[in-house]
């Protein structure tokens, strides 16, 4: 069996294509987390500027899954593009159009995606609905209430902030 033909944590997942123009998004390699999400309509982002992307897709998760709208790594490092609720959560009972929400962080340059462009991924995972039980007092840990940078560890200087 090669990584190509191994199932690994494959889920079945309905989709509907509301611009059947448009390919199904699919994973550039077998085993990838993310799959790439196309931008339905071109895109202008000016410096600082954001927009909300229609991607063209709806689908229908099983109870228990949520889909994730990530980042592109390769449009942040290159241009300073970024989900700017990342990640964006799909529930499992939304039947929309999944959005991206896009914006340029760059200050200076503006940003122009077309239609048909590969602008953020999506990464479907397993999650689980909480029960809560109210207690008065919470079980001990090893690291309590310690955290926000307890542990240290920070190479900038203290007051460069
Ligand atoms: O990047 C995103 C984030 C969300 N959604 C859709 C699917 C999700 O199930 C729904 C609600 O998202 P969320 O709960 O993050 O937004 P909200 O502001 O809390 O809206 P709502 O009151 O509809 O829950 O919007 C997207 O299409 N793209
Ligand atoms: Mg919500």
């Amino acid at each position: 069996m090669t990584e190509n033909d191994d199932p690994g944590a494959d889920v079945d997942i309905l989709l509907h294509r509301l611009d059947p123009d448009l390919p199904v998004p699919s994973y550039a390699h077998p085993g990838d987390a993310g799959l790439d999400l196309l931008a339905a309509a071109p895109v202008v982002l000016p410096p600082g500027g954001r927009a909300t992307v229609p991607t063209g897709i709806a689908i229908a998760l099983p109870r228990g899954f949520a889909a994730f709208v990530h980042p592109r790594s390769g449009l942040a490092a290159k241009h300073g593009i970024t989900t700017l609720n990342a990640p964006g959560t799909i529930d499992a009972g939304y039947r929309g159009e999944i959005k991206v929400i896009l914006v340029n962080t760059d200050t200076r340059a503006e940003a122009r995606l077309e239609r048909g462009d590969r602008i953020a991924q999506l990464v479907i995972q397993q999650v689980a609905s909480a029960r809560f039980t109210e207690v008065e007092r919470l079980p001990g840990s090893d690291r309590g209430a310690g955290g926000l940078g307890s542990t240290g560890g920070y190479a900038i200087a203290e007051g460069a902030h």
